[in-house]
């Protein structure tokens, strides 16, 4: 479902006299349905570029990005738009969203957008604030002004509003409590469980220990420097 091959991204600070900096050379992985692997390896190692380029942030320098039969190193971006709408969810730490919009709405959006019904996206992001326990009266206000932990819930729950062939997850339940860092695992474990390919970065060792198949180290992909 998702596959790279022999994929390598330098930087190059335009700013910074063009200095060229090279993050990894020949990332080859493939993570298959109902797998979620591990992202490991030092701090700096390269870990969310590598999440960025598979999401189609960054663009990577040479190599193939497979994800469900679209090579998102050579896709224009509408193809890159319906990919995220379509195939490749991504859950961030950090929730993004247009302000006065509000929680139960900026949840129910992905299903409205995949073409489910009003009453169907309402009653999914319904039962996902319950789960991940925000008060419901928060739930007819913006999130905007929710505190880091509220607004990290929201963003877990729209993730998690549809079900996506593949998904990125960056850091899902860093800062939660233990109560909801379990709601989390048990969101991960049925999106693999509906066949997800997940491909995430994990901090939190003991969730990585209970949801992942196996683990990927990215300082393999580091590249050679010339000595
Ligand atoms: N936009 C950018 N411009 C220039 N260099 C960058 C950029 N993004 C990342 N880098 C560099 O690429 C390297 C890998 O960074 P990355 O954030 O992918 O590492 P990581 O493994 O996710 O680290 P951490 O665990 O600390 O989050 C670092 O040396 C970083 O300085």
């Amino acid at each position: 479902m998702i596959a790279l091959s022999d994929v390598s991204k330098d930087f190059v600070l335009h700013n910074q006299g063009g200095a060229v900096i090279p993050v990894m050379a020949g990332a080859s992985l493939e993570v298959a349905p109902g797998e979620c692997v591990a992202l490991v390896g030092n701090s700096g190692a390269g870990k969310s570029t590598l999440m960025r380029m598979i999401y189609g942030n960054y663009l990577c320098g040479a190599g193939s990005i497979m994800v469900g039969g679209l090579d998102v190193a050579r896709a224009a971006p509408r193809e890159v738009i319906a990919l995220r709408r379509e195939v490749l969810g991504y859950v961030s730490q950090f929730l993004r969203v247009v302000p006065r919009v509000p929680t139960l709405d900026v949840v129910a959006e992905p299903v409205w957008a995949a073409g489910g019904s009003r009453s169907e996206g309402e009653a999914r992001a319904r039962d996902l604030l319950a789960r991940l326990n925000l008060p419901e009266r928060l739930w007819s206000l913006s999130p905007t002004t929710f505190s880091g932990g509220e607004q990290q819930r929201v963003n877990i729950a729209r993730g998690f509003a549809r079900s996506f062939p593949a998904m990125l997850l960056d850091e899902p339940t860093a800062s939660l409590d233990a109560t909801n860092r379990e709601v989390v695992l048990d969101l991960i474990r049925e999106a693999k469980a509906g066949g997800a390919a997940i491909l995430g970065i994990f901090h939190d060792e003991a969730a990585r220990e209970a949801i992942c198949d196996r683990e990927l180290d990215v300082s393999g992909f580091a590249p050679r420097v010339a000595s």
